[in-house]
């Protein structure tokens, strides 16, 4: 008898280049140690330059694809990635309420690093009402954490406070990640339900190539806490393993290009964790 293979899963949308989405997802799932199902919410026609065009799946073939992973699979954790539209926002929504997944990673995609909207403006409600409560962790970039939260970032000062008002929308846990600020350091603050906070301090790299970081983080907390980790473990390995993506970066495509999933973490990869800033 072999030990049941730790399951997780993705909710997406994908990207033909390969780099984000659920692309991203399934490399980091792996990379990580944990099987990973796919749940398609959009096909994209993209590659690192852009986003040529988005095609939604039907409604009820979202329902069914959750529903097919969770009569057979043993799902521990999941997230959920670009959801594009408010139907299928609500969709989503009511198909995970009838399943028990386990932990629920919330990240609220809404503009691609090239610009082009992946959430529809009216969609946001539905994203804030139906899903940020059902969420064991929501991770918004800084623009996304301003949309959530109706307030603007400018200082370390607003991330908190930002961080503190999406919580009070009904989020337990909140991963405000930095890399859209500017500085040498990239600076991502942590909220936990019980209060505590803390910062995750690592040095910027200067590249063009992070098509998926977003996603990538994400995933590898996911696959992080079906392997048994707490949370805050789980975000710090998560962290070390996106900053080893993008160090040891690979050469794809003529823009925004993708992460290296196969780099190895190395002690220099660990960000620093700090109470204060
Ligand atoms: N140039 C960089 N050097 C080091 N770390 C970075 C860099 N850019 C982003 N990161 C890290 O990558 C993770 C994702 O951050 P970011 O704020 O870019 O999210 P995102 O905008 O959702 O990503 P994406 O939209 O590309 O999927 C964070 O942990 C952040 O600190
Ligand atoms: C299908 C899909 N999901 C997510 C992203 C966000 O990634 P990025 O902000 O790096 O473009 C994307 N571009 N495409």
């Amino acid at each position: 008898m072999i030990n049941e293979t730790p399951q997780v899963l993705t909710i997406a949308g994908t990207d033909s280049s390969g780099g984000a989405g659920i692309s991203a997802d399934l490399k980091t799932f792996a990379a990580q140690g944990v099987y990973g199902a796919n749940v398609i919410v959009s096909v994209t026609a993209q590659n690192t330059i852009g986003v040529q065009q988005v095609q939604m799946i039907p409604a009820n073939m979202v329902t069914n694809q959750i529903e097919s992973v969770g009569t057979d699979l043993k799902i521990r954790a999941f997230k959920t990635g670009m959801l594009g539209d408010a139907v299928t926002v609500q969709t989503v929504a009511d198909a995970i309420k009838k399943q028990q997944f386990g932990d629920f990673i919330l990240d609220p995609v809404m503009i691609a690093k090239g610009g082009a909207r992946l959430l529809a403006e009216e969609a946001i409600d539905a994203v804030k009402k139906e899903l940020l409560p059902l969420a064991t962790l929501v991770t918004p970039n800084i623009p996304e954490a301003e949309v959530l939260s109706g307030r603007t970032i400018s200082t370390h000062e607003d991330v908190q406070k930002v961080a503190q008002t999406i919580q009070k929308l009904g989020a337990k846990n909140i991963l405000l990640k930095g890399g859209h600020a500017e500085g040498q350091a990239v600076y991502d603050y942590v909220l936990l339900e019980d209060g505590t906070h803390f910062w995750l301090k690592s040095m910027r790299v200067n590249t063009v190539r992070t098509h998926g970081t977003g996603d990538t983080i994400s995933a590898a907390i996911t696959a992080q806490l079906a392997l048994g980790k707490a949370l805050k473990t789980a975000i710090i390995l998560a962290k070390s393993y996106v900053d080893a993506t993008i160090r040891e970066g690979i050469s794809v495509g003529h823009g925004h290009g993708p992460l290296n999933h196969l780099a190895m973490v190395k002690p220099l990869n660990s960000p620093e964790v700090l109470d204060d800033i």
